[in-house]
Parts: C-alpha cells; structure tokens; sequence
C-alpha cells in the first residue's frame, strides 16, 4: 500500500499514546537544592516553628513598655543597657524591670522585655540610652510560630517546588525531599548529512541542530538530556549504540530517519522491534514513531527541524511534565486576530509560528509553515494553531495561539 493511503492518527490520540508510554517517573528522596521545579510527593509538615523563638524586627532596645511611658524628645527616659544581644547570641539575658538590653535584628527576645524601641528613637548609647519616645506593648516583635507552627503542614503533596517553596524548607531546616525524579533522556539524532559546530561544511552537510533543540527543551523542564549523535546508515550500527543506554534512561528520543526514503535508519532498525510508525494529522510533524524498544520507551521525531521541534512541543513536553507529577502541563492559549490570510491543508491540524501582540491581540504569522524554517520559529512567542477542518483563515479572523513563552 503506497504511504499516501496510510491513515492518518489525530493529533489528540497520538498525544494521549505519547503520555502512556512515557507513563509516571518513581518519587524519589532529593537534597533540597536538587529539587528545583520539580513536584513534590509527599505533603511536608513542619518540623519547627518559624520563627522558632521570639525576636526583634528591629535593631534597637529591648525594654519593658511600661518603663519607656511618657517618653519624648524634651523629656527622655535614661535606662542603662546591661547587655548587647546580636542576632545568635545564644545565652538567656533575663531583662530587669528599670534596664534595657541592646538588641539586633533577628536577635532573641530576652525574657521579661514586652517591646522594642529602634534606634532612631533613642541616642544610640552603649552604657546608657536615652530613649525618646514610648512602644506600645509588643512592637516590633516577631514572635514563635507566627509564620509557622510546628506540626502543621505547609506545602502539599504535587507542589512544584519553586525558590519560595525551597527557601521555605531551607527555613524549616530539612535537608532532603520527597519528589517524582527527573527523566533521563537519550536525544540522539540520525542524518549523515550532520556535522558539529567547528567543522567546516562541505558541499551537502549541515550543522546539526536537533539534538541542541531537543536536549534544551528537555533541561527547561527539569528532564536531564544525554546527547548522542549517531552518523552511519546502518541498523545494526543504531541498534548496538542504543544498547549501553537501554538501563539508565527513562525515554529515548530519536530525530530524522522517520520517512518514506530509502535511507530511514531510525524506522529501519526499530520497526517491527516494539516501536510503530505512523503519520499524524499535523503539520509540521507528520511522521512519527513511538513504541518501546527493549523495553525504554523511544519517540521517535521527524528530522526536520521544526517539524522535530513542534513533535516535542505537541507530544513529548507534556508527557515529561505528566511524568513528572505536573498537573499543569499544557502552554497558556489565547485568543487573537490573525493579522493576514493563511493557507492550511485538509486534514491537518497546522502549527504555523506567529508573534503575538498584547496591544492589538493579533497574531502575527512569522516565515510560512515549511518545516525548515528555524530563524521564524526562533523569533516567534507562539503557535497559530489552525484546526484540521479549516483550509483558510481570512485576515482579521479569530484563531487559537498556543504561547510559547509561558507554561
Ligand atoms: N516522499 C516523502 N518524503 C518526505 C515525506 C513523505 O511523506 N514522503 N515526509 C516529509 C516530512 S513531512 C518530513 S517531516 C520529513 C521527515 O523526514 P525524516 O524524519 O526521515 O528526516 P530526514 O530525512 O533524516 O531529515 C529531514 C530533513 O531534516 C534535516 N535534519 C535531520 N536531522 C537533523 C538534525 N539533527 N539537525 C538538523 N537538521 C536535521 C535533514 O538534513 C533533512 O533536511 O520527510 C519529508 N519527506
Ligand atoms: O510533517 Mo513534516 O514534519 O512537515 O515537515
């Protein structure tokens, strides 16, 4: 049967096979500076309180209310200062009715002090200090558990630890969390075409650049990225430098190979050995593979650059992100006026690169929807998304972006 009869998948249920193939990553116990953007498994409950002793918010005098009563710039109270308290100062310094201690931001409040006088009220003595103006009972303390109480929980399971959550367990000094672990991705990409940045080009070489997209997109999220790059047209050559791989990574992604020519390595060597191409309803995008070899879960992309870089943006990102414990795993979509007429096959859903403009909420398609185009995409914010029963958008007409720029 020729290719072009081959039927095509929906974009929708090949998105959903993506996903249960890349399945759940196991929760894992991480150091707390390891587990930027990643969720957490397990609701964390407090095993202190912050602020875990009573101190001052400002640096000042600690006094009792009721000694400082009456006072003002023409008729000062004189107290004398026994004691120093800075910030760590470890040892309890009762304060006695009559005295008052010098104290720091963030230094303990000494049992028998009600308030803080700051240091602008006063003339900053060392031995003695004249303080001009009276406290009301309780200023400028911060006093225990005020942010925190022991025991209560303060972030839930699923929370995407972000630096305020993180700084959060820092304070409530635990060392090491709960979270679903990163994926370890092999990116490994296929053309004998391809060179490294470095290499002079001869005639018919490229520099490669998939693997770069790829592996980039993959850290963005959290995942970690293995790169390999994978030259000769031979099955037996792919097949024997995925094997190595095969136990330490959670999924593999391919690049190129995937067609309908006479050199598709990718195709060649995995089909019929767990791992089904198909085409999808989607351009750029079309060819797709995906199945598990060996076992691992491999995805296999179109070559083309863009084509490979919206397969990932469509199917794999939000199947890492599901793995990863993300529930919000789909792009921010808006709603705008296309700034000019677009063209789109019958049958396709078409990802066409635009820039979207707040101001006048339009979308501003960048370079045509070719598959080579990677200079539009790397200037676009968003994709215009034209459904695959729609053939023509007249200019000023509403369509559906999908922001690149957010999650
Ligand atoms: N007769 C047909 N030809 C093609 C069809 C088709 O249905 N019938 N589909 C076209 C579509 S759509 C796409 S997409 C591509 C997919 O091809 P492959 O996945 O087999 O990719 P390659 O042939 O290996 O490469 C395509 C293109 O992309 C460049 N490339 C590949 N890998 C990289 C890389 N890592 N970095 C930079 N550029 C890369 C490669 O040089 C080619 O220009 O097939 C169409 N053809
Ligand atoms: O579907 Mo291919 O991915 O257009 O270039």
């Amino acid at each position: 049967m020729p290719n072009t009869a081959t039927r095509l998948r929906s974009v929708d249920s090949y998105r959903a096979s993506v996903a249960a193939l890349v399945g759940d990553l196991p929760s894992v116990r991480l150091p707390v500076a390891d587990c930027r953007g990643l969720v957490l498994t397990e609701d964390v409950t407090a095993p202190i309180s912050l602020p875990p002793f009573d101190n001052s918010a400002m640096d000042g005098y600690a006094v009792r209310s009721v000694d400082v009563v009456g006072a003002s710039e023409d008729t000062p109270v004189e107290l004398p200062v026994p004691e120093d308290i800075p910030a760590g100062r470890t040892d309890v310094v009762p304060l006695l009715p009559g005295t008052s201690h010098r104290i720091m931001t963030g230094a303990p409040l000494p049992p028998g002090a009600d308030s803080v006088v700051q240091v602008e009220l006063t003339d900053s003595g060392v031995q003695r200090v004249r303080v001009f103006a009276p406290v009301a009972v309780g200023t400028h303390l911060r006093r225990t558990g005020e942010d925190v109480r022991e025991g209560t929980v303060v972030l839930t399971k699923g929370t995407v630890l972000g630096p305020p959550q993180l700084g959060l367990v820092a304070a409530l000094g635990i060392a090491a969390l709960p979270v679903r672990r990163r994926p370890h991705v092999l990116v490994l990409s296929t053309g004998t075409e391809l060179v490294e940045a470095g290499q002079p080009l001869k005639p018919g070489q490229i520099y490669e650049s998939n693997s770069m997209y790829i592996a980039t997109a993959v850290e963005e999220i959290g995942g970690v990225a293995h790169v390999l790059r994978f030259v000769p047209d031979d099955v037996n050559a792919l097949r024997a430098t995925l094997r190595p791989h095969l136990a330490d990574h959670d999924v593999v992604i391919t690049t190129g190979g995937v067609s309908a020519g006479a050199y598709e390595v990718v195709k060649d060597a995995l089909q019929g050995e767990g791992v089904e191409f198909l085409r999808v309803a989607m351009q750029p995008g079309g060819p797709q593979g995906s199945g598990r070899y060996q076992g691992l879960p491999v995805l296999s992309l179109p070559g083309n650059p863009v084509s490979a870089a919206l397969s990932f943006e469509i199917f794999v990102r939000p199947a890492l992100l599901a793995a990863m414990g993300h529930t919000e795993i789909d792009r921010k979509r808006l709603r705008a006026r296309a700034s000019m007429a677009m063209k789109s096959p019958a049958g396709r859903r078409q990802y066409r690169r635009g820039l979207y403009d707040a101001g006048s909420v339009q979308a501003v398609p960048v370079g045509g929807p070719g598959s080579h185009l990677l200079a539009a995409f790397a200037q676009s914010n968003c994709l215009i998304e034209i459904p695959e029963d729609v053939t023509e958008i007249p200019e000023g007409a509403e369509v559906d972006l999908v922001m690149l720029t957010q999650r």
